[in-house]
């Protein structure tokens, strides 16, 4: 009896009865749907970069993907829907935020319960004395930026610039986040995380969710980020599941994202890496982790390579190299076993803007037999991982199982 919360980041199923009070530029989320929208452009030949044809997703449509997204949006998307042998569902989300640490404490129970505080979409983006504060810990006299901008359109503008004058770039998005660029090297990767951890209290106590670290290298026109960043999130303000399943003296295992997510809260373990090198731990948990322990996965790169870059191709490639995975994944599940695939928000690749979609996100169960969950919480979530563990839930969730 063991338990594998899989979140697969940003991918929603459109849906969401609030999505017009959310928006990317000045348009409202309301229609998104980020894998509808993959599997129609799929279908019709508009995702052919490093793949080709209609989106093939065979093993997460056999756990109910495409019965999922139907039931969140009225969408009968081409290739999917075939009749599930797992238990799903769809899953609305009633934190006010449609970032990813809402998206996760209230799937792991607790949904946000205040409103976060966002930077205003203006130039200046920041108040004075926060940048006062980031120059003084960076110890420079100035910093770039100080707006609303995707992270790689920040390096076009202000990286040379950044090599020239050593100032740290900062900037943020629709999301309550406070992030800080600069180059590995010629900045140094250290001194970037040390800036972030001495000002994050200072963004925390204003309700900013998190700063985020953004060291990148390279040269002016050849930019890239790495795989050092680093989120400095604010610890969620009640018990979530990692800590409940921890408190009944079981062991908690968190692979990628996670870690940050939660503030390590409740974790055992962590073991990070890009998506590849994650799947690989994911496979390793499945083999190792002990009776009774939790295994609570990220999967990223959905959002942050392929969601923001509005990169409808590499969302598909991406999802049907998960889609393999899990094909080999699953049958190594054992008796007694619950694997749950989920997402945190959307991130439609074919929507305007380059930011996170409110939408539905998918439920899908192996290990508890087949058949529909229907509408359930993101809360719910938390609850039915706790009850197959044999956990007291805690929080506003009910189980499906
Ligand atoms: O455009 P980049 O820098 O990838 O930033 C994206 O990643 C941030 C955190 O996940 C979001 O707030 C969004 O702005
Ligand atoms: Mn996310
Ligand atoms: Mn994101």
């Amino acid at each position: 009896m063991r338990a594998f919360l899989v979140v697969l980041d940003s991918l929603g199923i459109g849906g969401a009865p609030d999505a017009q009070a959310y928006f990317n530029e000045a348009r409202p989320d309301t229609g998104a749907n980020t894998l509808g929208h993959i599997a129609q452009a799929c279908a019709e030949g508009r995702a052919e970069t490093g793949r080709s044809g209609p989106l093939r997703l065979p093993v997460l449509d056999g756990l109910g993907l495409g019965r999922a997204l139907e039931l969140a949006s009225g969408l009968a998307a081409p290739g999917l829907g075939a009749v599930p042998e797992g238990r799903w569902g769809a899953a609305t989300e009633t934190s006010r935020g449609k970032d990813t640490p809402s998206g996760h404490w209230e799937l792991a129970g607790l949904p946000v319960p205040w409103d976060w505080h966002y930077f205003p979409d203006a130039q200046p983006a920041f108040p004075p004395d926060l940048l006062a504060r980031v120059r003084q810990a960076a110890g420079t006299d100035g910093t770039l930026g100080n707006c609303h901008s995707s992270g790689t359109v920040m390096l076009d503008r202000f990286g040379a610039e950044h090599l020239r004058s050593g100032w740290p770039i900062c900037y943020t998005s629709a999301d309550s986040v406070f992030q800080i660029a600069a180059h590995e090297e010629r900045f140094g990767l250290d001194r970037l995380l040390a800036l972030c951890e001495a000002v994050a209290p200072l963004l925390h106590d204003m309700r900013v969710g998190r700063v985020i670290a953004r060291p990148f290298l390279g040269e002016p026109g050849a930019f890239r980020r790495t795989a050092n960043r680093h989120d400095y999130a604010i610890t969620p303000p009640a018990p979530v599941l990692t800590n409940w399943v921890q408190a009944a003296g079981r062991r908690v295992h968190a692979v990628g994202k996670i870690g940050d997510i939660f503030s390590m809260q409740g974790i055992d373990t962590l073991r990070k890496g890009d998506d590849a090198t994650l799947m690989r731990h994911l496979h390793d948990l499945v083999a190792e982790a002990e009776e009774g322990s939790l295994t609570f996965a990220n999967f990223v790169e959905f959002d942050s390579l392929w969601g923001h870059r509005r990169d409808v191709s590499g969302y598909a490639r991406a999802l049907e190299w998960m889609d393999a995975e899990l094909g080999r994944l699953l049958p190594k599940l054992q008796p007694g076993d619950l694997l749950v695939l989920t997402a945190d928000h959307g991130n439609d690749p074919t929507w305007s803007g380059t930011d996170h979609t409110r939408e539905r996100v998918p439920v899908l169960v192996a290990g508890a037999g087949s058949g529909a969950l229907g509408q359930v919480a993101f809360a719910d979530v938390a609850a039915s991982v706790a009850t197959h563990l044999k956990v007291a839930p805690q929080g506003p969730g009910r189980s499906f199982l």
